[in-house]
């Protein structure tokens, strides 16, 4: 897979932070005009830089540390609405047709807007986004998840946005921070009420966080996707070995995960609930490096659950912190674990299935764009 099939294939994002795919010139020029001097660093490829080397401390807590500079230049309508608008214009020329791009409206609010100012400005953004794409040849469709943040307790009005909004571009809801510490389990009232109103939402679980994280959010909160998950591998056996342990003592061989036998691999309750219940996976194989999630590209878990056929998808994250795109996340996957187009195909439609739009829009996304983009390519399933 050349970088530029991986960029004409159509591809479906469900997990990118709107705060973490500001483009490094934009950073630096929001910065100037709304007087922000704290930037780390004045030239935007020495930003770029920078955002990444921090980013890649090996934790969350201090790859989280990197979002105070991107929020810092989110304050105001006009700033949400560029950053809004320039993300789908990013996403759209690297092959996206449709996305779901999330971010905590509660971290918008320093210079006094409301939360429905932010929602407003956020969308706006979108919609203009979407219009400068399709004229570019790159047609595509962005709806937004309102985040709440774990650690906060703002979680139930922030679901309350979620439905007000319901069908004006917001699609979900979302929980997101700090995983250790911060249970789902503290918001359920938030989701309980958004179940209540027949509504959608994913919970980060299972990336700095083990198993527990993700059967509450699966089994106390009912959340209809996992962001991140990769840890539901704590939950494989390989030949009668936890999988972590197994993979340690395989890590010096790169194949370990392509040349597996799956008939040494058992799941457990929790694994196996996941996979008949087709939970998705939101998966972010760059950012888990970073934050010490996984080992490397070749030893990452998305190879053994594609293997496996959990419902994978291929997400960003953040592509600012993690210098990514969808094209480079699967140009990677290919060069490190053996993913040719096929597998993206896959992995594509396996997030379109998973969107948080109706049904019969999904389909008619993936009858009408994503089979006929593969085929184009030359796909002949
Ligand atoms: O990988 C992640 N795990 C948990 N939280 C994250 C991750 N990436 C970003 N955020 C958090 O989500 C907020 C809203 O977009 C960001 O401000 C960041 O704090
Ligand atoms: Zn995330």
């Amino acid at each position: 897979m050349t970088p530029e099939l991986a960029r004409r294939a159509p591809k479906v994002l469900l997990h990118d932070h709107l705060d973490g795919g500001l483009r490094p010139q934009t950073v630096v020029e929001l910065a100037e005009a709304v007087g922000y001097d704290a930037l780390p660093e004045a030239e935007a490829g020495q930003l770029a830089r920078w955002f990444q080397e921090s980013a890649d401390s090996g934790s969350l807590v201090r790859y989280l540390e990197t979002f105070a500079h991107t929020l810092a230049v989110m304050q105001t309508k006009e700033s949400l609405r560029r950053v809004a608008r320039e993300s789908v214009q990013d996403l759209a020329a690297d092959g996206v047709v449709y996305a779901e791009s999330r971010y905590a409206p509660e971290q918008h609010l320093e210079a006094g807007l409301t939360l429905e100012e932010v929602v407003e400005a956020v969308n706006a953004g979108f919609r203009e986004g979407e219009a400068l794409a399709a004229e570019a040849g790159h047609p595509i469709r962005v709806t937004a998840l309102v985040t709440a943040m774990r650690h906060a307790a703002k979680s139930t009005e922030i679901a309350r946005l979620a439905v007000r909004y319901r069908d004006e571009g917001v699609s979900g809801f979302d929980i997101a921070g700090a995983e250790a510490g911060f249970p789902p389990t503290r918001h359920l009232d938030a989701f309980e009420y958004l179940r209540r109103e027949n509504a959608h939402f994913t919970i980060h679980a299972g990336e700095a966080f083990g198993l527990p994280s993700i059967w509450e959010a699966i089994q106390w909160c009912g959340a209809d996707r996992l962001g991140h998950g990769v840890r539901i591998v704590d939950d494989v056996l390989v030949a009668g070995r936890p999988f972590p342990e197994w993979l340690e003592s395989n890590r010096h061989d790169e194949r370990a995960l392509v040349d597996l036998d799956l008939a040494d691999v058992k799941l457990g309750r929790l694994a196996a609930y996941v996979r008949d219940m087709r939970i998705p996976l939101e998966m972010c194989p760059s950012s888990n490096l970073q934050t010490s999630a996984a080992l490397s590209i070749a030893l990452h878990p998305i190879t053994l659950l594609k293997r496996l056929r959990f419902r994978v998808t291929l997400n960003t994250d953040n592509r600012l912190m993690s210098n990514t795109s969808m094209s480079k996340e699967a140009v990677l996957l290919a060069e490190q674990a053996e993913w040719d187009l096929t597998d993206l195909r896959w992995v594509t439609i396996n997030a379109m299935k998973s969107a948080f739009i109706p049904f019969d829009e999904r389909l008619a996304t993936i009858e009408g764009v994503i089979k006929p983009g593969y085929r184009q390519l030359g796909y002949m399933g």
